[in-house]
């Protein structure tokens, strides 16, 4: 019992130490450690780091890590987050296909509730946000870089809303945040196709705000953004950005089942299964 006591204050010494070093605060978002947090001590800016190898599909388990981390910077006042990714060049897969491939009922629920949940918690967040996207970032993974304000972008990466790519409609949440971002002529053109766009493309067309040339790079540009902040209220600042995000995140809030049951109906076609079944199969064969 002592001894387990000591290992415990060891361990807590360590990791303090190690963080000190840095001037950060590391805390994980919970029991499955699927998503890490640094918090800048002297800016009190967050980095969150998605970490579920290989590839940060955004799987059940990845989205409750998520969906309580943006819980704990909101209770914090946290001063801004940057989201990123542990992956030397996928920011996130989008939502893990196996997830709609012969879905199981009652977890399929819970996953599209999860994703809703942090959709609603991401664009509707009080504190500023940005992405570090250090890596490919189709679909899903396109999503979450959408609903941060910013958006920095390592060379040499794609992103995109794929979904009609395999055989599926983006759903209206992806498409809203989408059109915040694009204007809708280019948000209908590239959504309709599935474009995956390179990063230059994604810069010239407005859907990333700048070009990297590594993570840290990035990291460090979306840090110089959200510190533009300092000067600002951060009650109007949230208060803006809410208002501006207001009807999108009312559409979603309201029709939270209508959307779930959306899902579940377009998840258990047979076209739906044929095709994910297929494309799985390609991912696999690469
Ligand atoms: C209300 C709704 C109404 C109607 C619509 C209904 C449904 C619509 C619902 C949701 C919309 C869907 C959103 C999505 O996000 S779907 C996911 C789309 N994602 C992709 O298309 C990306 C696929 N992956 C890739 O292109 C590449 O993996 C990537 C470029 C990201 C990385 O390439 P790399 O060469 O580095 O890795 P791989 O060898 O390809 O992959 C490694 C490993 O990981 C597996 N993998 C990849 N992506 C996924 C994924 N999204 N889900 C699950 N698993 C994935 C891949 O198969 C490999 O596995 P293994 O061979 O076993 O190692």
């Amino acid at each position: 019992m002592i001894r387990n006591s000591i290992n415990l204050l060891t361990k807590k010494l360590i990791s303090s130490t190690s963080c000190q070093r840095t001037r950060m605060r590391c805390f994980s978002s919970g029991a499955t450690n699927l998503v890490d947090v640094n918090v800048n001590d002297k800016t009190g800016i967050a980095v969150v780091t998605l970490n579920r190898p290989p590839v940060n599909s955004l799987n059940l388990e990845l989205l409750t890590d998520l969906s309580k981390t943006l819980d704990e910077l909101e209770s914090n006042r946290s001063k801004g987050m940057i989201l990123t990714s542990s992956s030397k060049t996928v920011f996130s897969a989008g939502l893990d296909i196996l997830e709609m491939y012969n879905p199981e009922p009652e977890r399929s629920k819970a996953f599209w509730t999860a994703l809703q949940d942090v959709w609603l918690k991401l664009y509707g967040s009080p504190y500023p946000t940005a992405a570090a996207i250090n890596g490919h970032s189709p679909a899903g993974g396109c999503l979450l870089a959408i609903c941060c304000e910013y958006r920095v972008m390592v060379n040499d990466f794609t992103i995109g809303l794929n979904e009609t790519r395999l055989g599926i409609s983006a759903p209206s949440f992806f498409i809203s945040s989408f059109r915040n971002v694009l204007s809708t002529r280019e948000a209908e053109k590239a959504l309709t196709l599935g474009t995956m766009f390179s990063s230059d493309e994604a810069l010239k067309v407005g859907l990333v705000d700048e070009i990297a040339t590594d993570k840290a790079d990035s990291i460090n540009k979306c840090e110089n953004f959200l510190l533009e902040f300092k000067k600002v209220s951060s009650m109007a600042r949230a208060f803006t950005k809410q208002s501006l995000r207001k009807k999108d995140l009312e559409e979603l809030e309201n029709n939270r089942e209508q959307d779930l049951q959306l899902f579940l109906f377009a998840i258990n076609q047979p076209i739906v299964q044929k095709g994910l079944g297929a494309y799985i199969q390609s991912l696999k064969k690469k």
